[in-house]
């Protein structure tokens, strides 16, 4: 099959790791009998810098046009001071809200090679753990109207809106329920329903899904006690669904306990519109142009972009593999614990290949 890809390679390590899961998606392609159409698309702060707006006019049409998106990451100090109307973020946001991406799936599971470098206590480890983390990925705070104002008495004051309808909450609370029956049909939806009504209106939803899901086992979780069992128990979950926000910080959380934030992949998925894929984690300015990124995140992408997108199961699975192949040998990068010198971005990416 031939697929068209548009690659939004961005800032920081961006490009080093989307140029390692494009080598492993080209490999795969000569497996098994694909070609690709690459597109490449300008986001982030390298568009700023090139056309004077981090979200160019096209980028849009272009991501429309494909059958999936492949994005590194975007953002850095350069462009942290600029208007919020024109940072690399806000045009991340837009990308993500245009293509109706709103179920981010961020899967965390211990590899099997990785049970040492696991924080956790070795009981627990032992045990390993693969759970679902999804993400509400087009509402919430981040997309509520944002104010900032001077005050007569109390010097500025900010404002952050967090709004839900039922519809945004139905919608990814369907996803989560059929995500648990493909799975070990639990779910469990994390909120803070004890002071937020946003959080009281998510709860009410997910009771009436649950009713329409018997053979799925139902709980609420407050997200802070959730932060607590992550780190506790992480194999006590299978699904984990919330909102966008406590999203984006327990997914940080739990990459950790999988041994490192290089290591996790996501899906962004909407119902008629290309995915997209990217790692979990941002541009990492501090590492960024060494050579030291670890690309097993962006190269899983490629995986779920196989598995949700194409449909090709086979394929995925021969990325999963290979990177497993390539852990069990014993292959780390700097930000995975690990004895001996750690490979670079490009020569970890050459070993997964060979593996595929
Ligand atoms: N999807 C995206 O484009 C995202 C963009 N960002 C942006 O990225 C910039 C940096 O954000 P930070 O808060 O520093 O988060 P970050 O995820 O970029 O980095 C946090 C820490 O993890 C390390 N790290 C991240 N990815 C790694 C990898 N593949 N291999 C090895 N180490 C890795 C970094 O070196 C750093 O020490 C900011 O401008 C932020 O807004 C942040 C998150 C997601
Ligand atoms: C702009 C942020 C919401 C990006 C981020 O941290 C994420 O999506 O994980
Ligand atoms: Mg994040």
């Amino acid at each position: 099959m031939n697929f068209k890809i548009a690659l939004i390679r961005g800032d920081g390590i961006g490009p080093e790791v989307v140029e390692e899961a494009v080598g492993v998606l080209e490999t795969v392609g000569a497996r098994f009998g694909h070609s690709y159409e690459w597109i490449d698309v300008l986001m982030g702060g390298c568009a700023y810098d090139a056309k004077g707006t981090p979200y160019p006019e096209g980028t849009k049409e272009a991501c429309q046009r494909a059958d999936a998106v492949l994005l590194g990451a975007v953002g850095g100090p350069k462009w942290d001071n600029l208007p919020p109307a024109l940072r690399p973020e806000k045009a991340l946001l837009a990308i993500r809200s245009d293509l109706g991406l709103y179920a981010n799936l961020r899967p965390a599971a211990l590899r099997p090679a990785l049970k040492a470098a696991c924080p956790l206590r070795s009981d627990i480890a032992d045990k390993g753990f693969d759970l679902m983390l999804l993400r509400e990925l087009t509402g919430g705070i981040y997309f509520g109207e944002r104010k900032r104002y001077q005050t007569e008495d109390r010097g500025e004051e900010a404002s952050d809106l967090m709004k839900y309808s039922e519809m945004e909450i139905e919608r990814i609370g369907r996803r989560a329920f059929e995500l648990a029956r493909l799975r070990r049909k639990k779910v469990v939806s994390v909120d803070k329903a004890n002071v937020l009504e946003t959080s009281r209106l998510w709860r009410a939803v997910m009771h009436r899904l649950a009713a329409e899901y018997p053979d799925v086992a139902y709980s609420d979780m407050l997200v802070d006690n959730c932060a607590m069992q992550l780190v506790r128990d992480p194999s006590f979950f299978d699904v984990l669904v919330t909102e966008n926000m406590f999203g984006d910080i327990l997914s940080d959380e739990a990459s950790m306990l999988t041994g490192s934030i290089g290591l996790l992949p996501s899906a962004s998925i909407g119902d008629r519109t290309p995915g997209l894929y990217e790692p979990i984690h941002g541009s990492a300015p501090d590492i960024a142009g060494q050579d030291k990124a670890n690309p097993v995140a962006a190269i899983l992408s490629a995986a779920m972009m196989f598995r949700y997108s194409f449909r090709l199961a086979g394929e995925a699975a021969a990325i999963e593999k290979a990177v497993d192949l390539a852990l069990s040998s014993g292959c780390r990068t700097a930000d995975m614990a690990g004895s001996g010198a750690p490979l670079g971005t490009r020569e970890m990416g050459k070993i997964i290949r060979g593996n595929i």
